[in-house]
């Protein structure tokens, strides 16, 4: 049985949740549980603190997992990035108050707070700068108000904590995160399943479904708009000259790719949302 560690709260746990229950598993019903076997699929899910989550599986006591790429690296495990989710974008990043020096240079001998220890003391170290690393759990755009540290090293999303904090990003970027599949590189029965659902909920969700029809002398402009993942299929229509496409087209670029096609000399342009896919 497949072993699936997941974040039991947090920002990425709903999320997380809904994209497992999307990709056709069952999962707990009471956030008080820790463990919930899905028989059906042939997995268990294990709900874990986000930042433990790389430990469990770089351990081996757990075969993947969902984390972000930040709690991966800060872990220092040896688990391994399988893939992408697209969710839980964030950017790791150096906050000083406002009007304090702006070069990362001008950190050496500082203080900097941190939850992220392992990775902002990898990331200072790989560019010849030495400072105090303070650890704290939570709410360090406090430490410099509060005088334990002089700058931060921070999740960022919005900026809006930094900002109310009286701290301004300087620096280079330390981390664009985002959420990850991860494992231990051992080859388990229902892995591939795991990714291959996962990467179909992505897809149902970043594309739309789009048919029209069109006449075969303007059927080379349209192919080029909408040249699908693979390849649009071509079906005849009753009248010879005109041919029916179908395609898959990022739901993004829906309006503009109709537009194009409509100028393009296509009609009867329809789009439908994809529930589920395999790629
Ligand atoms: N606005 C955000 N705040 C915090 N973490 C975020 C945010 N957006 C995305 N993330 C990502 O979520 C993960 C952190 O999740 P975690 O559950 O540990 O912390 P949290 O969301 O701050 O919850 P808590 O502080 O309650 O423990 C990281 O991978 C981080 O990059
Ligand atoms: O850029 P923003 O949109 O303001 O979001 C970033 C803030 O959100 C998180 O804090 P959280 O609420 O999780 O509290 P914590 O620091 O105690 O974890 C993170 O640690 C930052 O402080
Ligand atoms: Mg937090």
């Amino acid at each position: 049985m497949l072993k699936i560690a997941v974040p039991n709260k947090g920002s990425l746990s709903e999320t997380a949740a809904g994209m497992l229950a999307e990709a056709g598993y069952s999962g707990r019903r009471d956030s008080r549980e820790l463990v919930f076997t899905d028989a059906r699929n042939d997995v268990e899910f294990f709900y874990l603190r986000p930042r433990d989550i790389a430990t469990y599986v770089g351990s081996g006591a757990l075969d993947v997992g969902i984390t972000g790429r930040d709690l991966l690296l800060d872990s220092e495990s040896s688990a391994q990035e399988v893939a992408e989710l697209s969710f839980g974008d964030s950017t790791f990043r150096f906050a000083r108050p406002s009007g304090a020096g702006i070069e990362l240079a001008d950190l050496s001998g500082l203080r900097v707070a941190t939850s992220y220890p392992g990775l902002v003391g990898a990331f200072l170290a790989g560019h010849g700068i030495t400072t105090t690393l303070v650890k704290l759990d939570g709410a360090v755009e406090s430490a410099v108000r509060l005088g334990v540290a002089d700058a931060v090293a921070d999740v960022v999303s919005t900026g809006g904590t930094l900002r109310k904090a009286g701290l301004e990003i300087f620096g280079p970027v330390i981390l664009e995160s985002t959420a990850v599949l991860i494992s231990n590189g051992t080859e388990r029965p229902g892995a591939d399943t795991l990714l291959r659902r996962l990467q179909g909920v992505l897809v149902a969700r970043e594309y739309v479904l789009m048919d029209y029809d069109v006449h075969r002398d303007h059927l080379d402009a349209a192919i080029a708009l909408t040249p699908g993942i693979e390849s649009p299929t071509l079906s005849p229509l009753a009248d010879p000259d005109w041919v029916a496409v179908r395609a898959m087209v990022p739901r993004a670029d829906t309006n503009q790719v109709m537009d194009a096609l409509y100028d393009a000399g296509a009609r009867a342009i329809l789009v439908s949302a994809i529930h589920a896919a395999r790629i």
